[in-house]
């Protein structure tokens, strides 16, 4: 275990002045930005686990306090690191802020669930997702960025959570598959086709040259947007196994998606990621212009605001009716989050926003939206970030 024992002058950033106006434009304080230790660090207990808290306080020499809102959630010091303690390690804790916790809360998820996460890289959500989700069900992890999703796929082997889960790098504003909905003893085969077998971390040798020649004709981009998902993992319990390839690849119709669709979804969306304190102080090695580009910039803004809207459309139109759909950012302009909700409910005339019941213990306040969220890092001890819930009407 290290402690950081940098004293708290030592620790106070200098922000540019550019984030600072941006920061007082969007009404928050630049204060908690420049200390380093303004916000706790939080991590998750897995289930079950619980009783080793004396020996994780031990190993990591520091009391861990059992957070009043959240199950199987506790903080400890900012300057505490738990990556080489023996606990992390062996995957029976994982570090997950408490903001994220409760947007992954709001979802309501229930045994037998089939989720979407259609923006799931690097996966802390994913985790606890899985964690809630027990052992019936399925998740569905969707990233356009491979080699984020592949790191998800290690935090999932793990952690031992990967056998309810399937991950396809795919872009979310278009992905179209439905969730495996094996009924018991229907069987997923069909015909002589081609069928899934047991996960592989390495692909068969037909399929690489495949995707090499594919490569070799589209170019050295990391992802295509035309392309077609491409399944990186897929747990035993997915229904994947036994499934024909073109089972698997058959998109949802618009009318097959009422009933056949998820039955509760996260678009946890690209942002620009100003509500993270910690992410933000990461630009003081980075160097503050990278700043001014990714979060200050107008015009990656305006792009930003359009896939945001583009991923919770998609989002939806994968919902089931009645099901529930979470729509969060890491940022707090209203741009990325009251903006979109507005444009969104105006065009989709199914979708109703709806009350986040256990938010009434939460540390957050509403936004500008009714029924809508928002952490403030300076009043919430959490990471800042926006939740807006909705389900789809039966119309
Ligand atoms: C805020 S991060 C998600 C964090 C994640 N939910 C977690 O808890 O670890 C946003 C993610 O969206 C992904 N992304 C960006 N554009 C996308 C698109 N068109 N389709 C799917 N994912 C996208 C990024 O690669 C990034 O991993």
């Amino acid at each position: 275990m290290e402690v950081d024992e940098s004293s708290p002058e030592e620790k106070m950033l200098q922000l540019p002045d550019s984030f600072v106006t941006f920061l007082i434009q969007n009404g928050l304080d630049p204060a908690i930005y420049k200390q380093s230790d303004s916000t706790p660090r939080y991590i998750r207990i897995k289930p079950g686990l619980e009783h080793h808290v004396p020996e994780i306080e031990a190993e990591i020499n520091c009391t861990l306090e059992r957070l009043s809102w959240l199950p199987n959630f506790y903080f400890l010091p900012p300057d505490i690191r738990i990556a080489s303690s023996k606990a992390y390690q062996d995957g029976k804790i994982y570090g997950i802020d408490a903001a994220s916790g409760a947007a992954v809360s709001a979802l309501g998820i229930s045994s037998g669930d089939h989720v979407l996460d259609l923006c799931a890289a690097p996966g802390a959500k994913l985790c606890f997702i899985l964690d809630l989700l027990g052992s019936s069900g399925s998740v569905t992890g969707v990233d356009i960025a491979k080699h984020r999703l592949a790191a998800c796929r290690t935090m999932l082997l793990k952690y031992k959570l990967g056998e309810h889960c399937r991950l396809f790098v795919a872009d979310g504003t278009t992905f179209s598959l439905p969730p495996v909905r094996v009924k018991q003893g229907e069987s997923t085969l069909e015909g002589n086709s081609e069928v899934y077998k047991e996960w592989n971390s390495r692909r068969p040798w037909k399929e690489r040259k495949r995707a090499l020649k594919a490569k070799e004709t589209v170019g050295p981009q990391l992802f295509s947007r035309t392309e077609d998902p491409e399944l990186i993992f897929y747990g035993s319990e997915t229904g994947v196994i036994g499934l024909s390839k073109d089972a698997m690849y058959r998109k949802m119709t618009d009318d097959g998606i009422f009933e056949g669709g998820y039955d509760k979804v996260l678009v946890d969306a690209e942002c620009t990621h100003d509500g993270s304190i910690r992410h933000i102080q990461k630009f003081e090695q980075w160097g503050w212009e990278t700043l001014q580009r990714r979060v200050l910039d107008a015009e990656r803004t305006d792009e930003i605001t359009v896939l945001q809207l583009q991923l919770l459309t998609n989002g939806f139109r994968l919902l089931k009716a009645n099901g529930s759909l979470v729509y969060s950012t890491c940022s707090l302009t209203v741009a990325q989050n009251e903006d979109v909700v507005e444009k969104f409910l105006s065009q989709n005339t199914s979708a109703e926003l709806v009350e986040i019941g256990p938010a009434k213990d939460w540390p957050c306040r509403s936004g500008r939206i009714p029924k809508t969220l928002r952490f403030d890092p300076s009043t919430s001890c959490t990471s800042g970030l926006f939740v807006a819930k909705f389900t789809k009407l039966a119309m």
